[in-house]
C-alpha cells in the first residue's frame, strides 16, 4: 500500500510561496486503479513526482509498503515507477528493445530475468515487431507504448501513471487502458491522473477530486456522481401523443420539480426528455399511459463523473471566492 499523510509541498520563488500540496492523505492500495482528479494546476502532477520520490514533500509523510522513501530511496524506487504521458521518457537514438535494456539494468534487474522480462512488455504493449527500430521511427502511440514498457522494466508493485493517454488516438488509448485495467486485476496499485473523465471512470475503483492542492472529495466514480446530484435523463418517443399526454408530461415534471423538453420528431412523434437526479423513468411512463398515450422508445442517460467534477469544482469555487 502506497499511504501520505498530511502531505504538503510549498514552491518558493523569492518571497512569494505557492503552496501546490495542501495536506493530502491518500491511500493507493494494490490491485486496484485509484484516481487522482483536479483542474489544471490542482496539485496532481506535485504529488505524483513526489511518490516517484522526484520531490521531496515540504511536510507530510509517504510510505510506500512501509517504506519511508527519505530513508529508503532505493528500496522504495523498486517498488514504483512513473509513466508520464507528456513527457518523452525513451531515447530516440536507441531501438525499442534497446531502451529497454538500458533502463532494466538503471534497476538492476538480472540478465537472466531481464531478457524474457523485455520479450513479454513488448509483446504485452504490441511492439514485438518494432523492437528492432529506433524509437525516432516510431509514431507517437508506439513511444508511448514503449514508455508504458519501460515503465514496467522493473516489474513495480505500483504504477504512477500521470495522463498516460495524453495526445493518444482512440483505439490506441483504448488499447492501453485494457494494459492498465488488466495490471491492476493482476494485483499492482496504480494511480491514475487523466484528464478525460471517461477514462477515469471506466478504469478507477476509488477516485480522489483535488482543487488547488486540497482534498475536496473522494468515493468510486458512481459514489461521487451520485453524491454531487447528477442528473440522469430520461427521453421517450410517444408516437401520434395527444395534447391530453403533452399537459400530461407537463404536469408530472412540474410536480418532480423539473422542467419537461417537449419535442416533435419528423414523423410528428412527440419525444419528452426530463432530467431529474431521481428515478423517474418509470413514474414518467405511468403518467404518459395513464394519459392514453403509448411509448415506442425509453433511453435512460446515467448522469457523468464529468458533470460531478465540475459541479464540485463549482463548489469549491463558491467557498474559497
Ligand atoms: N517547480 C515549481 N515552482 C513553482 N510552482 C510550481 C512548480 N511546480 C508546480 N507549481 C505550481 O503548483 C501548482 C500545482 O501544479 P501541478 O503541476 O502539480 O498541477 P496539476 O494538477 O498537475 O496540473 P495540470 O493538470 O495542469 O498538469 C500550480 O499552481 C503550479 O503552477
Amino acid at each position: 500500500m502506497i499511504e501520505t499523510q498530511d502531505l504538503r509541498k510549498e514552491f518558493r520563488d523569492g518571497r512569494t510561496t505557492k503552496v501546490a500540496v495542501d495536506g493530502l492523505t491518500l491511500a493507493i492500495p494494490p490491485g486496484r486503479v485509484t484516481g487522482l482528479l483536479g483542474l489544471n494546476g490542482a496539485g496532481k502532477t506535485t504529488t505524483i513526482k513526489i511518490l516517484a520520490t522526484l520531490l521531496r514533500p515540504t511536510s507530510g509523510t509517504v510510505r510506500v509498503d512501509e517504506l519511508d522513501p527519505l530513508r529508503d530511496p532505493k528500496a522504495v524506487r523498486h517498488r514504483i515507477n512513473l509513466i508520464a504521458g507528456g513527457e518523452r521518457m525513451v531515447y530516440a537514438r536507441m531501438t525499442g528493445r534497446e531502451n529497454l535494456w538500458y533502463f532494466g539494468q538503471l534497476y538492476d534487474v538480472p540478465r537472466a530475468v531481464l531478457g524474457p522480462r523485455i520479450d513479454e512488455l513488448l509483446a504485452l504493449v504490441g511492439l514485438t515487431g518494432a523492437a528492432g527500430t529506433v524509437v525516432e521511427r516510431y509514431s507517437r502511440g508506439m513511444a508511448q507504448r514503449l514508455s508504458i514498457a519501460r515503465g514496467l522494466i522493473n516489474d513495480p508493485a505500483y504504477l504512477l501513471l500521470d495522463e498516460p493517454t495524453l495526445g493518444l488516438d482512440a483505439p490506441i488509448a483504448r488499447d492501453l487502458r485494457r494494459v492498465v485495467a488488466r495490471l491492476a486485476a493482476e494485483g499492482k496499485g496504480v494511480l491514475l491522473t487523466s484528464h478525460y473523465l471517461a477514462e477515469v471512470e471506466e478504469l478507477c475503483g476509488h477516485v480522489y477530486v483535488i482543487g488547488d492542492g486540497r482534498h475536496l472529495t473522494e468515493g468510486s466514480p458512481a459514489e461521487l456522481t451520485a453524491r454531487t446530484g447528477g442528473h440522469r435523463t430520461v427521453r421517450v418517443t410517444v408516437p401520434g401523443a395527444s395534447p391530453e399526454v403533452e399537459a400530461a408530461v407537463t404536469a408530472f415534471a412540474a410536480r418532480a420539480g423539473t422542467v419537461a423538453g417537449l419535442d416533435r420528431a419528423g414523423d410528428g412523434a412527440l419525444v419528452v426528455s426530463v432530467s431529474h437526479p431521481g428515478e423517474i423513468a418509470g413514474p414518467l411512463t405511468m403518467a404518459i399511459v395513464g394519459a392514453g398515450g403509448t411509448l415506442a422508445g425509453l433511453e435512460v442517460t446515467e448522469p457523468s463523473l464529468e458533470d460531478a467534477i465540475l459541479a464540485l469544482n463549482d463548489a469549491a469555487w463558491l467557498v474559497t471566492a
